[in-house]
């Protein structure tokens, strides 16, 4: 590990000068039956606006801190805040929203408009307000054509996109993707990245495709057994090989001295 890398990545802390704090995860503990632990005394803090990529090995707990951090686990001992509010578990709270990895988990409805309006609707919102924010969130996302099309019926990419939709018509503030480019194609990605580039909301986006984090992110998480053992600038980070094969990852190619863009 980079001694910087080291250094920041102690308590999973960054050093930003805004002054909003999206997420606050303090000595969080948590297992699952039978597991020693997961995470121990695990701490996080996210500044209002960051794109961060969580980065890891298989089973390095990239997805259960999603759960925690949307209250859909519930966590041993720590707290959880989402812009100075604690998480309730179990509770919706609109601050926060998460795209599943699989669209088929979150859409369920027999039209797209239906999945859409979901949220908002269980926001208690009228109507009037239902359908300009299914049609912004549907515009967002490059899929307003498919407002009245079954969700089952579409490519994985559209679902992807209107899984997508479909969270953010809720607005929350920030928003966890997991694995939000597994199994799109190249087109699919492409639009992924320049949607995620051009995001308002603050983001944490899991996922192996490191690419990705260095197109989107503007800093970079790397857990490995429940421990953020790097956490800084992605380029820097990624590009120490050491540290990525010590974590069973491997440095970019984009990132190798031969690879010229532009
Ligand atoms: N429901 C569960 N019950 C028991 N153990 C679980 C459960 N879900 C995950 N685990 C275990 O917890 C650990 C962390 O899993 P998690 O899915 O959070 O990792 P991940 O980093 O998201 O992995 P991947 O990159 O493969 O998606 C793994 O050892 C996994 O087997």
């Amino acid at each position: 590990m980079t001694e910087v890398a080291h250094k920041s990545a102690e308590k999973g802390t960054e050093q930003s000068t805004s002054k909003e704090v999206a997420l606050t995860i303090s000595d969080l503990t948590f297992a699952y039956p039978k597991q020693d632990k997961l995470f121990q005394s695990f701490d996080l803090q996210v500044h209002n606006g960051r794109k961060v990529g969580l980065i890891g090995p298989n089973g390095s707990g990239k997805t259960t801190l999603f759960l925690l951090t949307c209250g859909i686990l519930a966590a041993k001992s720590g707290n959880i805040s989402i812009l100075d509010q604690s998480m309730d578990v179990g509770k919706f709270n609109s601050n926060i929203g998460l795209v599943f990895q699989n669209p088929n988990d979150q859409l369920f409805t027999t039209c797209v408009r239906d999945d859409v309006a979901f949220g908002p609707k269980n926001m208690g919102l009228d109507q009037h307000e239902i359908d300009e924010r299914v049609h912004q969130s549907l515009a967002a996302t490059g899929t307003e054509d498919l407002i009245d099309r079954v969700p089952q019926n579409l490519s994985g990419g559209e679902k992807s996109m209107v899984a997508i939709a479909t969270v953010l018509a809720m607005r929350p503030r920030l928003i966890l993707y997991d694995e939000p480019s597994a199994s799109l194609d190249l087109y699919s990605r492409r639009q992924l990245i320049q949607f995620l580039q051009k995001s308002q909301e603050t983001i944490l986006v899991s996922t192996h495709d490191l690419e990705l984090v260095l197109e989107v992110c503007d800093r970079v998480l790397l857990l490995d057994d429940g421990c953020v053992v790097a956490d800084g600038k992605p380029a820097k980070i990624m590009s120490d090989v050491e540290l990525m094969q010590a974590h069973r990852l491997e440095k970019p190619h984009s990132l190798s001295p031969h690879v010229h863009f532009g």
